[in-house]
């Protein structure tokens, strides 16, 4: 494995008795998307603040490409994109990205290119105080990919973004990782990051409360897979009577059952197949997976 682009090692960081993160260890490798999760105030800025060298943790350790955050060659390696963005309104899109391009000693020739790429070359000679909140979004992106940063911090860098432009966001910083960024996100949209991120993280209460692929997480929280079954009229009762499960209407069971045990009950749902109408399996997604991460959120106190 080569050496991680952004490495965090037990990092504990407190506002006066609030302890915000809590023995937090992470790393993102090149070309890797790793998705940060948590409900509000579980210390997704705060960590993001820590990587970028604003705030000091007062254990543990980050390397942005082995150097500490806050010096020069970890701020020549990552870009970030705060969740709100700020530009000058009297400024246009070009001149904007003129100006970062300049700012990171990076060539302007390029910056056509990236307007062009996040959609706002029609816009890019309007000052930017005439923008929609996603046209600055998307120019936000735009600043975060100019020179190719190593790392990519986006703290939910979607919000205010419609659909469309969410899915055109993800396709462009999946373009920016197969070039070999390591890309670090945080979310509130669990549906969002699916299958658009390459490992989640869960963080809950300033605690890491699981990481790895939603295969890894799936099979650690070891979630039940859920066969809902529709029934001819009159023959739930007896299909309940065999295979068990819990009525959700009139004709409807629900079955859970541990992934591996999928296939032996679809089995013996077919030796009752005259009493079928129709069979749904759902495997567990990353909904069911957070909320089982995250559920100790109401019953911990971490200062
Ligand atoms: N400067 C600060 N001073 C005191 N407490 C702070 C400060 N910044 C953050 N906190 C607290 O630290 C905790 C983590 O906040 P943080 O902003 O990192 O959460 P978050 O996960 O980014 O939340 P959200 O999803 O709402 O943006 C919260 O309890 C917050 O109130």
């Amino acid at each position: 494995m080569t050496d991680p682009i952004l490495d965090i090692r037990n990092l504990c960081l407190s506002f006066g008795r609030l302890r915000a993160l809590d023995n937090v260890s992470l790393s993102v490798q090149p070309g890797e998307r790793l998705a940060l999760l948590g409900h509000n105030g579980a210390g997704k800025s705060t960590l993001f603040k820590a990587v970028l060298g604003f705030l000091r943790p007062e254990a543990g350790r980050i390397a942005v490409t082995s150097h500490a955050p806050g010096t020069d060659a970890a701020r020549i390696a990552l870009n970030y994109l705060p969740e709100v963005v700020s530009f000058p309104r009297n400024l246009t899109g070009r001149e904007v990205l003129d100006y970062f391009s300049g700012l990171r000693g990076a060539p302007r020739a390029a910056v056509s290119d990236l307007l062009t790429r996040v959609g706002l070359a029609d816009a890019a000679e309007r000052s930017v105080g005439t923008w929609s909140k996603g046209m600055r979004q998307r120019l936000g992106l735009a600043q975060a990919l100019i020179g190719a940063p190593r790392l990519l911090l986006l703290d939910e860098p979607t919000s205010g973004l419609d659909p469309v432009s969410r899915q055109e966001f993800y396709a462009i910083i999946a373009e920016a990782a197969a070039r070999g960024s390591a890309v670090f996100l945080s979310s509130h949209s669990l549906d969002e990051v699916q299958d658009r991120t390459d490992r989640v993280a869960i963080l809950s209460q300033g605690r890491l409360r699981a990481e790895g692929t939603l295969t890894q997480l799936a099979a650690g929280a070891a979630l039940p897979t859920r066969i809902y079954v529709t029934t001819k009229p009159g023959a739930a009762d007896d299909l309940q009577a065999a295979l068990g499960g819990r009525r959700a209407n009139g004709c409807r069971l629900e079955i859970d059952c541990a992934p591996d045990a999928k296939l032996s009950v679809l089995a013996r749902l077919g030796e009752h197949h005259q009493a079928l109408s129709d069979i749904d399996v759902a495997a567990p997604g990353l909904n069911d997976i957070y909320r089982h991460f995250s559920r100790h959120d109401e019953t911990e106190d971490r200062t």
